[in-house]
């Protein structure tokens, strides 16, 4: 794994030597946003106006920043207004890296769709990348906010109904996104990368310590913010969905399995059953991607067998509706 430095590609781990052994997480330099009409979103440019076929999704099915975006994709069926090209699961000294020629931008290693935006791009060359045919270039790197355009800015021309980031609960989705990002969803990150013990039992009890928190909170009701799906609960979803699988194992998260949860499974499975979901989970990328590319953590790259896992099984969630 490696990163660009003005343009240049250099094979590199993550470096924690500064950080007491912690891992930080670079933030995303591409923030431009579709909109309905091209009017600039939130931050970055104008220009990027709602378009069937005009864009195109990098994604890594391993990723669960990249499955956020796969899954608004899904639920909002953008399928035929979005292409997507699948990086390889592992990721080794060039990268991501394509089987084939990707079809957009005719190359077989992602750095190179950064630098056809920047030849002098610094920074990581992460998944989920947004790019933008027309002008060729890329639209965004963060997941956070490729899953609010897809949320709304095609809802005019054909995307599927469901608003899963709506007006009434947007504080409270901010809320919990905001814990939940940095002690679940990234801190599985911080326990399995961090290089000093402190540093590890920091992220490992903030983790556990919020589990338990969802847990109770799943007790009382369906949902995250109550009886409606919203955003805040996909983005939880993908860290769940690779919880037993990997981040027990391989990121040392292994106080309790979410199996031993008995709310966050069941809504674990609720969610893994709304239609259209299951396709965009695929295992066998999960853990190779996971156990195969880090090979500081996993030097043989064995990938584990188990475990045993049933998301199909049935849930109890009706339990709880409203
Ligand atoms: N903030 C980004 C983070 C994306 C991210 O870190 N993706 C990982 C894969 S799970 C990646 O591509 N890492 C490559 C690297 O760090 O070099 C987002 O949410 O879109």
């Amino acid at each position: 794994m490696g990163l660009l430095i003005d343009g240049k590609w250099q094979d590199r781990w993550y470096d924690t030597a500064k950080t007491g052994g912690k891992f930080k997480r670079e933030s995303s330099k591409f923030r431009n946003w579709i909109t309905a009409d091209g009017s600039p979103g939130p931050t970055g440019e104008g220009g990027f106006e709602a378009e069937a076929g005009r864009y195109h999704l990098y994604v890594a099915n391993a990723c669960p920043w990249a499955h956020r975006s796969l899954i608004f994709r899904k639920l909002k069926k953008l399928e035929d207004m979005i292409t997507v090209s699948v990086v390889e699961p592992l990721m080794l000294e060039e990268g991501w890296t394509f089987a084939e020629p990707d079809p957009i931008n005719a190359v077989t290693r992602l750095y190179k769709v950064y630098l056809a935006a920047d030849l002098t791009y610094t920074g990581r060359v992460t998944v989920p990348v947004l790019w933008d045919k027309k002008r060729k270039t890329i639209v965004s790197n963060e997941s956070a906010d490729i899953i609010r355009m897809f949320n709304s800015a095609f809802d005019g021309i054909g995307a599927a109904n469901g608003d899963y980031y709506p007006e009434d609960l947007r504080e409270e989705i901010d809320e919990i996104n905001a814990k939940v990002y940095d002690t679940v969803n990234n801190g599985v990150y911080k326990a399995g990368f961090a290089t000093s013990q402190d540093a590890y039992e920091e992220a490992f009890n903030a983790l556990f310590s919020s589990l338990d928190d969802l847990e109770k909170r799943l007790s009382r009701q369906r949902y995250l913010t109550g009886d409606r799906i919203t955003e805040a609960d996909w983005r939880l979803f993908t860290t769940l969905v690779r919880f037993d699988a990997v981040y027990v194992g391989h990121f040392k998260c292994n106080l309790r399995r979410i199996a031993d949860y008995p709310n966050l499974s069941n809504y674990l499975c609720e969610l893994y059953q709304v239609p259209g979901v299951a396709e965009t989970v695929n295992m066998d990328h999960i853990k190779q991607h996971y156990y195969g590319s880090h090979k500081t953590i996993n030097p043989t790259g064995i990938v584990p067998a188990g475990p045993e896992l049933d998301f199909l099984r049935p849930h109890d969630r009706a339990r709880l509706a409203a």
